[in-house]
């Protein structure tokens, strides 16, 4: 039987600011989530908090994209949302962009990897929540899981994975998608998602003649763009992913490795820097300085017929010491750049902040230069 694990987020409040999510908020996701499991709409779940972002992890049987998961993941971050406005906690229902449920959450604001597969002997899976930034974040760590064999041993000294992978990667600003081989294909494909504001792994498949299905995702990212949904700034879309490791994909170690460089993602304060992302533990998961930097965490189940054996909180580790000691001298290196790039994000990426605004202020000032 195949089993889907979803992974849906949304950030429906605040707690002080933009820095975490409140307790009660988690509890009422627990409790309707508690009654969906009951009810048997799904399997499993688990409620986790990355910044000021909810997370709905859950298993069931009903494929990706099913109306019934979604609306139940919708229908829970409004009941938070009623919670978050009861405590007046900051921008309440921020990232619920629509008043009514119509089907399916995507385009809706909340963020969602979903994948769909065939439950194995053992089945490991990593799931992997970011705050302050944006889903291209996930282009470097995936690439490197599982296309360079600088990251991943396995790609050179396992047989089951030396064939390589299958990338799917998004064009977000023409909605369009291009299936891509690594190893064959690798410099095209860098020459995509190196501009990861634009370009966007989506999935990688296990390739055809392996020991897994090549039609079942190893791995999912979140791919929502809110700017494009709201029109406006309304926060970033501070991603999630999936990651399933072991026998014939990479080793949980070899997906947590991809992690140990602090690489600099756009986000952190206002949407509108670039900064180190530094791999944190579940209590650390709170962005603080400068509203960052940003974060991400990573909770490492088993599957057991569906349900979710875990999390082990797989950053909370003296392991990523050193990187988020790393992260910490970036962070302070970035930050006496002040106002300059490139902390400051180029102007071509500031459109959808506040920067529009301030040029429009200005407009009337403008004047010719012979
Ligand atoms: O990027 C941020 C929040 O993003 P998020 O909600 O996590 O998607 C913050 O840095 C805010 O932009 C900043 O705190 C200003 O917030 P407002 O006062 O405009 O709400
Ligand atoms: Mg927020
Ligand atoms: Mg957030
Ligand atoms: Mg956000």
């Amino acid at each position: 039987m195949k089993i889907t694990v979803s992974l849906i987020k949304a950030d429906v409040g605040g707690y002080p600011g933009h820095a975490s999510v409140h307790p009660e908020l988690i509890e009422t996701a627990k409790k309707e989530l508690e009654e969906a499991k009951n009810s048997r709409l799904i399997a499993d779940y688990h409620v986790l908090a990355a910044g000021d972002d909810l997370e709905l992890l859950m298993s069931h049987t009903r494929g990706c994209d099913n109306s019934e998961i979604h609306e139940l993941a919708w229908n829970t971050f409004k009941a938070a949302t009623e919670i978050a406005k009861d405590l007046k906690l900051y921008g309440a229902g921020q990232d619920l962009l629509s008043d009514a449920f119509s089907g399916n959450i995507r385009g809706m604001g909340p963020g969602s990897a979903e994948i769909e597969f065939t439950e194995r002997k053992a089945e490991p899976l990593i799931a992997f929540m970011m705050d302050k930034t944006e889903p291209g974040a996930f282009n470097l760590p995936i690439y490197k899981m599982f296309a360079s064999p600088e990251n991943t041993a396995g790609l050179v000294i396992d047989p089951s994975c030396h064939s390589g992978f299958r990338f799917e990667v998004w064009d977000i600003v023409e909605h369009k998608r291009v299936f891509m081989n690594a190893p064959e294909e690798i410099y095209s494909m860098l020459a995509l998602i190196g501009a990861k504001s634009r370009y966007v792994i989506k999935r990688v498949f296990p390739k055809e003649g392996g020991k897994l299905p090549s039609d079942e995702p190893a791995a999912a990212v979140s791919t929502e763009k809110l700017y494009q949904i709201a029109g406006e700034y309304v926060g970033k879309d501070d991603p999630v992913a999936l990651v399933r490791g072991q026998s014939g994909l990479p080793a949980v170690g070899e997906i947590l490795e991809a992690f140990a460089f602090p690489h600099l993602v756009s986000g952190w304060m206002r949407g509108s820097h670039n900064g180190p992302l530094m791999p944190v533990s579940f209590k650390d998961a709170r962005c603080t300085r400068f509203d960052g930097p940003p974060r991400v965490i990573a909770a490492g189940f088993q599957l057991s017929n569906g349900r979710l054996i875990g999390p082990v909180d797989m950053f909370d580790d003296p392991a990523f010491d050193y990187t988020r000691t790393k992260a910490q001298e970036i962070t302070e290196y970035m930050r006496r750049h002040g106002a300059f790039e490139p902390h400051r994000l180029p102007l071509e990426d500031m459109e959808y902040t506040t920067l529009p605004g301030v040029m429009e202020k200005l407009k009337e000032r403008f004047e010719g230069i012979k």
